[in-house]
């Protein structure tokens, strides 16, 4: 037996930092009996997962990084639930507030942050909190089950979070800011503003530049007032205003502590044998709020301590991707262009995609990234090692063609040290996913995922992860290259419908969870997606799943701006009466309503109607949903036609009324217009309609593909028919084939290029079989539909749960 002493190291504060410091420590073979005391009753967990926590996506249990036994199993003393509250540098002892006594030789201080909470009045009521801990997640979670109007205070990345987790809780959130931009420490306005649209589009409210000056209510919130007067009703109010080391510890001691604790190169602080690092520490004058730097800074203080030579840690360049379902943010080193600055930028409003790179002197600084963050590991590789621009680079990036190379490759694992750090969330080196891939013959993310952690979290690593799998295993990377529809899989359309079709699964959160989706609760991106496949492959057995729906569908009604909706009733044809007008009239009079527009489609919209009143107007108006909101049969606009119109020689708005009755309420993978002329002067506008239709002497002629929006298209002339009947039925067979073809939110315009003219015409005029099947199924899918307005006015419990009053903003 070793006669050795041991050196007793104690680590204050259980959280990432001091955990994974001392991981490294264990790895590198360090001599020490270790003593960890955290205040929190729990053992290490993942911090960051707190917010899929709160979304619903993960459990407590599934965040647990080290579990109890990972502690016995070490030989580490874990004391759970105490509080240091000082350190006797003299007695070299560490104190706590449960009278324990803890000798040491060295400390290392890990002690993190806490929210700061708004110093105003009101702010100690009950219902005020931080989101930091697993104690504040619960507290949400229990909340969310009794109130309703949250408030989130502060628009940076926690509360954006915060904000999407409650609203994934049935919450109506309205997160206030005080700037005037989202996340303005992250993103320029350009940015900020898609995201806050993206975001809107998911349920969340923003009040932006409001200055909160007191929270409302008597024992428990009801509220908050701004500083312009207007107040804003809540009941639960979260602060993610910003945080604040926790350094009261180190300040008792003596130790020297500016805003954090002041550490040197090698994570010293002013008192010999004490450390710190984490989010505790102030390191050349900053303090980080993210993961990447701790395990960077842990790796330097765990060499230090085992006497491992090793380089001095000199700051970290921090990037940050939000973690959000289904919205691709990232942002890196400096974004907000100065005069020595040259920028690239690239926006496309048609893929709502936004790219920006910031050089100074051609060395790349900092970038954002919006919608398509693929790049985002490679640039932030590119900024912390001051890569200069260059043509391979820019192609790579811009995803253009580079004279003579073909694409761009920005990203080349030879040039990454082995000890780089691909996946910042769980301080994962390009070195440890080398090796599992050589030494245990892992050949995809998910085992690299569950061999080493890397992707685990925001995911913001799968690129590199990917990357470093195609390198090292050439030709045997079997996905490489490939898109899946989403960031969550490598499947695509056609290989998720066999799979769903071959092992027979019926839920989202089964295709999720059989076919293997790097987030489990998918994204919005994906989870409409797979909700419409499998209603479009098992019409009669599925069943409707709300919560994978867009909030539009959720709602049956479009939101707008300022949180109202619109009301569209059905007009078939275009088509109204005066009893039908009077109604709308009547009831747009009572409830307020603040617009009334005659839409492109030839109906009425009643725009500006409160959330609380929309079955009430549905009620009252008796008419069928109009469908404005849904991926669906929208419009079938129609001339006048031969009841009328003297050139007319087909009845252009009786069939136009029939097509629409006939084909309402059905799901399409884009929404879906039609028009029905009754002569080739085509007044009602075939050209640009998914289906366009056009009277002659003879019959009708039918166009498909047509699209009038950003990505403009004329229609082709499909075919032409003699009768009524073989109108409906090559209607009905043309829109069958889209459905079961069609990629989600691919409208015609795009699925006609896709597929070719051709191979449509075969498939529907050239095989009558193949026609009457494509019919006799979307028959059997008509019969499933049903009104979406009379649906929840005879469901109380969904008129209340989705319907009740959630205006928060009332004016003093
Ligand atoms: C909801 C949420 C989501 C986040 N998402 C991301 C993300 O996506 N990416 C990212 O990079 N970062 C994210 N962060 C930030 C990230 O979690 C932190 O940067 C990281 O956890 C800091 O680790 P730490 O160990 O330094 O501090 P902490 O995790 O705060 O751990 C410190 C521990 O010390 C304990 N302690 C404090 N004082 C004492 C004392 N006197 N005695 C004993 N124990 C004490 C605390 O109770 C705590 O358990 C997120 C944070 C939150 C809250
Ligand atoms: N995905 C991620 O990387 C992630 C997610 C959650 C949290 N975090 C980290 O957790 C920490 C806390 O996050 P945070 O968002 O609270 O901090 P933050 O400092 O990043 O953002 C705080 C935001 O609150 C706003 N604000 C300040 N005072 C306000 C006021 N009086 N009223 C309204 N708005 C006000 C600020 O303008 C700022 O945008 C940060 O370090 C953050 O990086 C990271
Ligand atoms: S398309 Fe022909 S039938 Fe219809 S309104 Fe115009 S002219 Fe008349
Ligand atoms: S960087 Fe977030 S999971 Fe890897």
């Amino acid at each position: 037996m070793s006669n050795i002493k041991r050196e007793q190291l104690v680590v204050i504060g259980n959280g990432i930092a001091g955990i994974s410091t001392v991981e490294q420590i264990i790895k590198l073979g360090g001599s020490f009996d270790i003593t960890v005391i955290g205040q929190e009753p729990h053992p290490n967990y993942n911090r960051i997962m707190l917010s899929y926590v709160l979304e619903g996506s993960k459990t407590l249990d599934d965040i647990v990084l080290n579990d109890w036994k990972w502690y016995e199993d070490n030989r580490i003393t874990l004391h759970t639930d105490v509080t240091v509250t000082g350190i006797d540098a003299e007695r070299k002892i560490v104190e706590t507030d449960k009278g324990i006594t803890v000798p040491y030789d060295k400390v290392i201080m890990a002690t993190g942050s806490s929210p700061f909470i708004l110093p105003v009045p009101g702010s100690d009521k009950k219902g005020v909190i931080g989101f930091r801990n697993i104690a504040d997640c619960t507290q949400m979670l229990q909340a969310a089950q009794t109130y309703k109007k949250a408030a989130v205070i502060g628009g940076g990345l926690l509360g954006l979070e915060a904000a999407k987790g409650l609203v994934s809780l049935g919450m109506d959130v309205t997160v206030v800011h005080l700037m005037q931009d989202i996340m303005e420490s992250q993103l320029d306005h350009t940015a900020s503003e898609m995201l806050q649209r993206e975001l809107e589009g998911q349920g969340i409210r923003f009040l932006l530049g409001k200055q909160t000056t007191e929270i409302l209510g008597d024992a428990r919130v009801t509220g908050l007032r701004f500083k312009d007067g207007e107040e804003l009703e809540a009941d639960l109010v979260v602060m993610a205003v910003g945080i604040r080391p926790n350094v009261a510890a180190a300040k008792l001691s003596g130790i020297e502590v500016n805003r954090g604790i002041v550490v040197n190169d090698y994570l010293q602080t002013s008192v010999p044998g004490v450390y710190a690092v984490g989010e505790c520490s102030e390191h050349r004058g900053a303090c980080y709020g993210l993961v990447a730097p701790l395990f960077e800074q842990g790796q330097v203080l765990a060499k230090h301590l085992c006497g491992v030579e090793g380089q001095p840690y000199e700051g970290s360049i921090v990037s940050t991707k939000l973690k959000i379902s289904g919205v691709d943010v990232f942002s890196a080193g400096e974004f907000m262009e100065q005069a020595e600055h040259s920028v690239i930028t690239a926006k496309d409003d048609w893929r709502k995609t936004y790219k920006k790179i910031l050089m100074r002197d051609n060395i790349i600084v900092g970038a954002i990234l919006f919608g398509d963050v693929s790049d985002s590991a490679s640039l932030q590789s590119m900024i912390r090692k001051q890569t200069a621009m260059t043509e391979e680079i820019y192609h790579s990036i811009m995803g253009t063609e580079c004279a003579g190379k073909g694409k761009g490759k920005a990203f080349s694992l030879e040039q990454m040290p082995d000890d780089e750090i691909v996946c910042g969330c769980n301080g994962v080196t390009k070195k440890a996913i080398v090796d599992a891939v050589t030494l245990q013959g892992l050949t995809t993310v998910d085992e690299i995922k569950a061999c080493t952690g890397a992707t685990r979290s925001c995911g913001g690593c799968k690129p590199v992860v990917e990357q470093i799998l195609q390198s090292v295993l050439g030709d045997g990377f079997k996905t490489a290259g490939k898109q899946g529809i989403c960031a969550c899989t490598t499947l695509d359309r056609d290989e998720i419908i066999a799979e769903i079709r071959a092992k027979g699964l019926t839920t989202t959160k089964e295709v999720m969870h059989v076919l293997g989706w790097s987030h489990p609760e998918g994204c919005s991106k994906c989870r409409p997606a797979i909700h419409y496949y499998l209603a479009m492959l098992n019409p009669v057995t599925h069943q409707e799943e709300m919560e994978s729906r867009f909030v539009n569908e959720r709602m049956n009604a479009n939101i707008q701006k300022d949180g109202t909706y619109t009301v569209v009733p059905r007009m078939y044809g275009g088509v109204t009466t005066p009893e039908d007008l009077k109604k709308i009239a009547d009831v747009s009079l009572k409830y307020d309503v603040k617009v009334v527009k005659v839409t492109g489609g030839q109906r009425l919209d009643l725009i500006g109607v409160k959330k609380e009143d929309l079955p009430k107007v549905w009620e009252e108006l008796d008419m069928p949903s109009g469908y404005a909101y849904a991926k669906s049969l929208r419009t079938v606009k129609t001339c006048v036609g031969s009841q009328f119109c003297r050139f007319g020689t087909q009845d252009s708005m009786g069939m136009g009324a029939f097509l629409e009755e006939k084909f309402e309420r059905l799901d399409f993978p884009a929404k879906f217009k039609m028009a029905v002329n009754g002569c080739p002067r085509n007044c009602a506008e075939s050209c640009t309609k998914d289906i366009g239709i056009v009277g002659n002497d003879g019959g009708w002629e039918i166009f498909i593909g047509g699209n009038g929006g950003t990505k403009a298209r004329l229609a082709d002339s499909f075919c032409k028919v003699k009768t009524d009947e073989e109108l409906v039925e090559i209607c009905g067979a043309v829109m069958q084939y889209y459905r079961e073809t069609g990629k989600y939110l691919e409208r015609t315009s795009e699925w006609v290029e896709r597929m070719g003219l051709d191979t449509i015409r075969t498939a529907i005029l050239d095989d009558p079989k193949q026609r009457k099947e494509l019919v006799e199924r979307i028959e059997v899918a008509l019969q499933q539909v049903e009104d979406p307005w009379k649906k929840v006015l005879n469901d109380e419990k969904l008129r209340g749960t989705l319907y009740q009053d959630a205006r928060p903003v009332s004016s003093k």
